[in-house]
């Protein structure tokens, strides 16, 4: 066993499950090599609760009975259960033994999961933007623009890898164009502050654009992030077609501070529904040219790949890969392993 934690295996069947602020995806694992049985996508706010999701959309709907739960959940660990942070559910680990029969229940980050991800998709679910190439045994960066933004570093140390999963959606973030300093005063801001969160999420392309219709003295026609998005890639609203490119500088400003923390010559992998919609924008050259944007150290960032993870279900691979060998990941279990 591992300081701080219990690595020791994980009885099958194991249902896996990664809980976002939105959607919640889940798949048992019925033994050590068949592929994982995937469910559909659930909405959270189709569902009251968590319990209520995983009776309703997994357990009715299959005779696999699992024995062990493993989930990544969007939000802290307080007082033994976790509130998710973009939702109203609360994950009450005693409540998934007791009421839906699990015998062992596992609780780790959404990002830790994306990280770990990193390891084991498939080549042809990752698309590369860019130069570089990946330096086997080095750190990596994982970054989700969502409801939120997760960020993750994941450090290859003793044979394993150990992810780092804080809050780094909450920096800061800055002007540096002469565009920059004409929009981010018209930002909506976090108690006075733009946070990477306040631009880099499905929020964040409408805050995006809809200063950049004030600030062109026009009326914002398109409502939430789907509209925007739809119109930045079909070019039938010129604000649109600017947030979506102001949105791949913002992402590749940010890519490129992390991969500067973490020396992440094993790469920066851009994960989530939203990276995988705005694509063929991420394929441009703003994103890349913002994250090698970094003197003295561009030459450092010309060499680090940047991937976009195209897997819908990437997550579920990181936790496939966790729950099916725990030793091999710096994963600390203390207070988030419980036994009935
Ligand atoms: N077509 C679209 N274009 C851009 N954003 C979209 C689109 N459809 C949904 N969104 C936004 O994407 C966000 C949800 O992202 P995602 O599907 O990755 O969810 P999630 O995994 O539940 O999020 P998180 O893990 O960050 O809580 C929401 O803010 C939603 O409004």
């Amino acid at each position: 066993m591992q300081p701080g934690g219990d690595d020791s295996a994980i009885a099958y069947p194991i249902l896996i499950g990664d809980i976002g602020g939105t959607h919640a995806r889940f798949a048992i694992l019925v033994d050590a090599y068949a592929e994982a049985r995937e469910f559909p996508v659930l909405r959270t706010e189709d569902y009251p609760s968590i319990d209520a999701a995983i009776q309703e959309g997994v357990l009715d709907k299959t005779s696999l009975q699992p024995r062990s739960i493993v989930l990544a959940v969007a939000g802290p660990m307080r007082g033994g259960e976790i509130d998710l942070t973009n939702s109203p559910w609360v994950v009450r680990p005693r409540n998934l033994i007791a009421e839906l029969g699990f015998r062992d229940v596992t609780l780790i980050n959404d990002f830790e999961a994306q990280a770990m991800a990193t390891t084991s998709l498939e080549p042809e679910y990752l698309e590369k933007i860019g130069p570089g190439s990946v330096k086997p045994a080095s750190a990596r960066v994982i970054l989700g623009p969502g409801t939120g933004l997760g960020v993750a570093g994941l450090i290859h140390a003793r044979h394993t890898w150990f992810p780092v999963a804080g809050e780094g959606g909450h920096m800061d973030i800055g002007p540096r164009s002469d565009r920059d300093f004409q929009l981010f005063p018209l930002y909506q801001r976090i108690d006075g502050r733009v946070s990477c969160e306040q631009l880099l999420c499905g929020r964040g392309l409408v805050n995006i654009y809809r200063a950049v219709c004030a600030h062109a003295g026009q009326s914002a026609s398109a409502q939430d992030p789907a509209e925007v998005t739809a119109a930045g890639l079909d070019g039938s609203d010129d604000a649109a077609v600017e947030t979506l490119q102001l949105f791949a500088t913002y992402l590749g400003r940010v890519a490129g501070d992390l991969a500067l923390v973490f020396m992440a010559r094993g790469g920066v992998y851009l994960s989530g529904g939203i990276a995988r919609i705005i694509l063929p924008v991420l394929q441009q050259p703003e994103f890349r040219a913002a994250f090698e944007d970094k003197a003295p150290h561009s030459s450092i960032l010309r060499d680090i790949p940047t991937f976009v993870a195209t897997h819908p279900l990437a997550a579920l691979s990181g936790l496939a890969a966790y729950a099916r060998t725990p030793a091999r990941f710096g994963v600390m279990t203390e207070g988030r392993r419980f036994s009935a």
